[in-house]
């Protein structure tokens, strides 16, 4: 059974006082994940240990890095290696996110090599794909996130594809209050889990976890997650609000 997963992304926000109040108050809240459940805060790197100490023991509660670099260790400055992440606990990382695509030039190769040293250490990628508006308006979304997982994942075994988890990200919808609507959403998600069914059949298709992001927020998360191939979500500015964000994490199925 594949997991509902509500993950909040704090992306480069907030002092550290203000990172332990949030987490306080969410945590604080009395949630009853069930077995298939989880939560996630992918969180600066210098709250990361914080982060950590504050949901040790917490069933289901997982603090995640933002990123990581595609090399084991060596003269990268300013970058942290999947090994630094593993020594402090953390098992999940986000990666090829469309800021980072953006702004730092990601492709589909390094994220290829990223997702690849991830898995060599057990720590579960939560890989982002989603088209910009211009593809959208050219109604060629579903051939160019096929390609960003062709591209970055389908070198991987069915056994390493099952630890990854995706996030489908439109781009035209992140911190812009414009959602997709959750037709536009399950209409996507059912396509990536044709094209991984096409590849690793029928069942890894099924277990694989695909999580929504793009303006989810409080008042449409139950909407968008009830959608039956939306297995979440990853969230931006709502994940900054508690009282927001505990909404979210009631509203996954
Ligand atoms: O990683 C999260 C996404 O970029 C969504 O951000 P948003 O919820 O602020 O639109």
């Amino acid at each position: 059974m594949r997991k509902q997963i509500a993950a909040a992304n704090w992306k480069m926000n907030l002092t550290i006082k203000q990172g332990e109040a949030l987490l306080d108050a969410i945590i604080a809240q009395p949630h009853s994940l069930g077995a298939d459940q989880q939560v996630v805060f992918a969180v600066p790197f210098p709250y990361l240990a914080m982060a950590q100490q504050k949901v040790e023991g917490k069933n289901n509660v997982f603090i995640a890095a933002q990123n990581c670099y595609s090399k084991k260790s060596g003269a990268y400055t300013g970058e942290t290696s999947v090994e630094m992440l593993q020594s402090i606990g953390i098992s999940v990382v986000v990666l090829g996110h469309s800021e980072r695509r953006e702004y730092f030039n990601e492709s589909n190769q390094l994220l290829a090599d990223k997702v690849n040293i991830c898995l060599e250490y057990n720590i579960t990628p939560i890989f982002c794909c989603g088209e910009p508006l211009d593809i959208r308006e050219a109604g060629t979304q579903n051939e160019f996130v096929a390609k960003q997982l062709e591209e970055s994942l389908f070198h991987l075994s069915a056994e390493q594809l099952q630890k990854v988890v995706i996030a489908y990200e439109p781009i035209w919808a992140i911190g812009t209050g414009k959602t997709a609507t959750s037709a536009q959403a399950q209409e996507m998600h059912a396509h990536l889990r044709a094209v991984l069914a096409k590849q690793y059949g029928e069942e890894v298709a099924a277990n694989t976890s695909i999580l929504y992001g793009g303006s989810v927020k409080a008042g449409n998360a139950k909407e968008i997650f009830s959608q039956p191939d939306v297995d979440g979500g990853l969230v931006g500015g709502a994940s900054l609000i508690a009282d927001e964000f505990v909404t979210i994490i009631n509203s996954l199925k």
